[in-house]
């Protein structure tokens, strides 16, 4: 079973980043999020309480992170998997958070994390 629920660029703006200046300002990580989930279950019933609902999941991660306010990109690449897994069934899922910025001279900069196993 190779079927999944994807949310690309996922805009939150958050306290992070380890030095001290970072703590005063908000900045914006981009999320990619592909979730491993049976989409056979929502299609039979067309009922989006059968999905994993890409937007419920999009509010809960912007709430996390900025609770978290985390130093490090993998604090919360870690925190939001366990969340993802324990409040919403996610089996599998490969979580990207992009810090676009972060080094003036990259195009991009950021962690890729996949936890769980796929079903
Ligand atoms: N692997 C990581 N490296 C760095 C991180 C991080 O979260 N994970 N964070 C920083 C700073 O906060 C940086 O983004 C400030 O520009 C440096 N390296």
């Amino acid at each position: 079973m190779a079927d999944s629920v994807f949310i690309d660029g996922l805009a939150v703006e958050t306290v992070i980043g380890v030095y001290d200046w970072e703590r005063e300002i908000t900045q914006r990580l981009l999320v990619d999020l592909e979730m491993a989930w049976d989409n056979r279950v929502p299609a039979a019933s067309d009922d989006v309480a059968d999905a994993l609902d890409y937007a419920a999941v999009s509010e809960r991660v912007t709430q996390r992170l900025q609770a978290l306010k985390p130093e490090l990109l993998e604090t919360a690449a870690e925190v939001l998997a366990q969340m993802l897994m324990e409040e919403f069934g996610v089996r599998w899922l490969r979580l990207t958070l992009n810090k676009p910025g972060a080094v003036p001279s990259a195009r991009n900069v950021g962690i890729r994390i996949e936890r769980g196993e796929r079903p």
